[in-house]
This record gives structure tokens, sequence and C-alpha cells, in this order.
């Protein structure tokens, strides 16, 4: 008899690359006669939380979002505060999530954790109506997502190119923090609240990150001059942005943004217009991840 039903949500886009064999790969991996297998495709942004919704309202063992973090994000909205487990099959540009978690990216050995690993309760971000598992916040990054959703071609590349291409004509922010002990003005290079440690693509923006902390961390960059820009990618990408005096580090439960004007933002790795407020808070233990231990 079929016991466990699991519902595979594919974004066709994330990554740039074709799931097509994989599709089949997973249909391959479960034996027909024990598990009920569904897989649907997202045909436009916003499906896939349509569809987790519709997956839930039958037993379910996992929902799993196969893509990048757009796509998880999508589907933990219609898993938060319920008791089904997320599951994650990465195939992205960033994988931040999966890198954090270590959620395998090959394919085989992330379907073998979809039945080994157990559900891990990990806290999930709100920033203004918007859920995010991974990172929100303004500045640089939120200018680098907005030219990257620009640009036909994903993957990492594609964030190469968005990055060097933003950081030519790019201008530092002034905007107010206020993270309960009263605003306070900074001019921003970024300004980022993270989950976890990284935007993906091991880019550590928050080393000490953890995601089941009941905390998010507040990550302000302040402007440095432009020659030292391949230090902080180097930095970034070796977890020693904290070394540097123009990184300044705070864990919070609450922090809100007060800019001068309107401007994009972004939230895990997607661009947005959330206005001049933003404002951001923890959500602890609000999703399960399937996970390794
Ligand atoms: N069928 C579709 N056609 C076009 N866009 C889609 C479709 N399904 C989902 N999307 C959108 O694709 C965007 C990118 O998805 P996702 O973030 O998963 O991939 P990625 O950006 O390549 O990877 P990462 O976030 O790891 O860098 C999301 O904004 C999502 O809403």
């Amino acid at each position: 008899m079929k016991t466990q039903r699991i519902v595979f949500i594919i974004n066709p886009i994330a990554g740039g690359k074709s799931k097509d064999a994989f599709c089949r790969q997973i249909r391959g991996f479960f034996a027909e006669d024990e598990w009920q297998i569904e897989i649907h495709s997202t045909r436009m942004p916003g499906d896939a939380t349509v569809l987790a919704r519709q997956a839930i309202a039958q037993p379910c063992r996992a929902v799993v979002a196969v893509g990048g973090d757009g796509t998880i994000n999508e589907v933990a909205q219609a898993l938060i505060n319920t008791n089904i487990p997320l599951g994650v099959l990465p195939f992205g540009s960033g994988n931040g999530l999966a890198r954090h978690f270590g959620i395998p990216l090959k394919a085989e050995e992330a379907l073998k954790l979809l039945i080994s690993g157990k559900p891990q309760a990990i806290d999930v971000g709100q920033v203004n109506e918007k859920l995010f598992l991974c990172t929100t916040g303004i500045g640089f990054d939120a200018a680098v997502s907005e030219r990257f959703a620009s640009y036909k071609a994903r993957g990492f590349m594609t964030y190469v190119r968005s990055t060097l291409e933003t950081f030519a004509t790019y201008r530092p922010e002034e905007v107010e923090i206020d993270w309960g002990e009263g605003r306070r003005a900074y001019t921003v290079f970024s300004a980022t609240v993270a989950n976890i440690s990284q935007y993906g693509n091991n880019a550590y923006i928050a080393p000490v990150a953890s995601a089941d902390d009941t905390y998010l961390d507040l990550c302000i960059l302040k402007p440095f001059p432009k020659w030292q820009m391949p230090l902080i990618a180097l930095a970034l990408f070796t977890k020693q942005l904290p070394r540097f005096a123009f990184y300044e580090h705070r864990r919070v439960k609450k922090v809100t943004f007060y800019r001068k004007q309107a401007a994009v933002s972004h939230f895990d790795g997607e661009n947005a217009y959330e206005g001049k407020e933003l404002h951001i808070e923890v959500r602890p233990q609000a999703l399960h991840l399937i996970a390794p231990q």
C-alpha cells in the first residue's frame, strides 16, 4: 500500500538549467508501491505558493521545493506554522539556504536526504508582509538583485556580471536604523538582516548566523574605498568580513530601516519595493526543514 505522499514543486527557470532528466530521476528513485509522488511545475512567479497550499490540503509527508532560494521562499509561505516539513532539492543560482544547512547540491544525495533527514524547526524572518528564510536588506545587494532579475540568463556568472555592473555606478544610501535603542543615522553600502550565514554561492555576509537561535543578524557594511573591493569580496567568501572596521554586526529580534525615499530592497535574492520603511522581525521556529543533523 502507498503510504507516503511527497509533492515536488519545480521552478523550471531556477538556476537556468533544464530539470526534465531530474523529473525522471525522482520517479525512478522512489519505489512505486511505497511512495505516492506528485510533481508539479510552476508557470509563473507566485505559483509555488499556490501549488504548495493545494498540496497540503491532503496528508503529506513533505513538500519539496526544486529550485533556488526564491522557489523555497514561495513554498515555505504555504508551510509556515504547519507541521508539514519543507524539503529542498537545490537547483538555483545561489542556493544559499541549501549551502547553509549542508543540503547536498547533488540530486541523488539530496533525494536520499528526503528519506533519511529529520525535520528541524527553524526561524523565519518577516519584512513588512513578506517572509524570508535567508536574508533581506537594502543597498548594494538589493541593487544587484534588481539587476540580476533584469537578465534572462540566470546562474552564478549572471550574479558576477550583475555585481560588477552595479558596483561601477553604485552610491551608498543614507538610512536610519532602529533595533530597539532608538533611531541611528547611517550611510550604508548595504544593510542586511540575515537568518542564515550567506547570500548564496558561499558569500558569507553573516558568518556566525544561526537559523535556530531565535535571532536575526543585522550586518551593516559602511562605505569603503573602491580599491578595497577585491579585499571585501575575498573576505565575503572566506568568512572574514567581521574583521573589517566598516562591518558592524548585531543580533536582533526586531529592526526597522527608515529610508529617505522608497527604493529597491531584497528578500531571499528577489528584489522588492517595500516603501520607505522596512519593519523586520524574527518568527522563531516557524518552519520545519528537512536538513542534515
Ligand atoms: N515558471 C516560471 N517562470 C518564470 N519565473 C518563475 C517561474 N516559476 C517561478 N518563477 C520565479 O523565478 C524566480 C527565481 O527562482 P529561484 O530564486 O528559485 O531561482 P534562482 O534565482 O535561479 O536561484 P537562487 O535564488 O538560489 O539564486 C522567482 O522569483 C520565482 O518567483
